[in-house]
């Protein structure tokens, strides 16, 4: 797998992001950022904005890939698209998220998965869904075998049906008590760091206190957390369904890409494009010579 340093990703001289580098921002008070990403022009933005954690999110089962879940998504698809990812990124520790099915059956399952992630696809790390005991295993072995993991608590999108749907999770506070135990548990099996998805501001304010080592990533889970992540194409306005609650859409790119295609496609009906600065000269005695070359004189205007 080449990981050169791509040409227009490498305007920054940013230094590459470590994961002592991300624990010190921790220390420091300083917000992580993380985005996802899915494909190439998506993984320079993330460059661009020196973003500290690319995520390939399953999510990505939906954003590009037109799923109306995460749960189809493959490992042959998320390797795809996180080998393009690779190539567009420099300096951000980038991280893989494990699709359903590709970690559940047994550790050896889960170290293998992880490794192709690793391996084939550039990664610095891999993330995992859920907090249960075999959620903590898996993250267990997976570090023992050398690879950083990413825990993700709160909103299990894998595991949705069972949650009752894209719903909040955590509103009592026996269920509050539960995700911040599940947390405790996933820093213990050694996580470098972990998602809060969509879960009560107060939840997140009781957990932080009790994670000192790993860094706390929010999704919908308040401003408390060491650093906060967004679905690519929801902050840019590329719509996949409804929205959550927690997004904030930082552009139209929707309908940008609607009104680019719309008025290619009206003037490609009008042949207004291609204007003769879209084509190519070839010089008058090439021209005859074409025309003899096809003996076409007579047909020549
Ligand atoms: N584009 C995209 N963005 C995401 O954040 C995302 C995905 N896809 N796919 C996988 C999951 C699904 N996610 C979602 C999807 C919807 C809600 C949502 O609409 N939640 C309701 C909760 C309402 C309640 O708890 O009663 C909301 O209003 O925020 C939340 C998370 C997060 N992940
Ligand atoms: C929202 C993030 C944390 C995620 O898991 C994804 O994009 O798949
Ligand atoms: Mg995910």
């Amino acid at each position: 797998m080449s990981s050169r340093p791509n040409a227009s990703a490498s305007e920054s001289d940013r230094a590459p992001i470590t994961l002592p580098g991300l624990r010190a921002m921790k220390a420091a008070g300083e917000p992580v950022v993380m985005v996802t990403a899915y494909d190439y022009p998506s993984a320079v933005a993330a460059e661009h904005a020196e973003a500290d954690i690319v995520l390939v999110g399953d999510s990505g089962a939906m954003t590009v890939l037109g799923y109306d879940s995460t749960v189809p998504a493959t490992l042959d698809e998320m390797l795809m698209l996180t080998r393009a990812v690779r190539r567009g990124l420099r300096t951000p520790i980038l991280i893989g998220d494990l699709p359903f099915g590709s970690y559940e059956v047994s550790d050896e399952q889960a170290i293998e998965t992880s490794m192709r992630f690793v391996k084939e696809g550039g990664c610095h790390g891999v993330k995992l869904e859920r907090g249960g005991r075999t959620s903590v295993a898996r993250a267990r072995a997976i570090v023992d075998a050398g690879i950083p993991v990413m825990g993700h608590v709160g909103l299990t999108p894998q595991t949705a049906t069972a949650l009752g749907g894209y719903k909040a999770q955590g509103r009592t506070g026996a269920e509050g008590a539960t995700i911040v135990e599940q947390a405790a548990a996933l820093q213990d099996a050694g996580c470098f760091s972990i998602v809060l998805e969509c879960i009560p501001s107060p939840v997140t304010e009781a957990l932080m206190p009790r994670i000192n080592s790993s860094v706390v990533i929010g999704i919908g889970a308040g401003p408390a957390t060491d650093g906060q992540v967004l679905v690519f194409h929801d902050l840019l306005g590329i719509r996949e369904g409804k929205g959550a609650k927690f997004v904030k859409r930082y552009a139209d790119l929707q309908d940008a890409m609607d009104a680019g295609v719309r008025a290619y496609a009206e003037e490609v009906r009008s042949r207004a494009y291609p204007a003769p600065e879209h084509g190519y000269a070839m010089t008058d005695d090439e021209i005859i010579a074409l025309k003899v070359a096809l003996d076409d004189w007579r047909h020549a205007g």
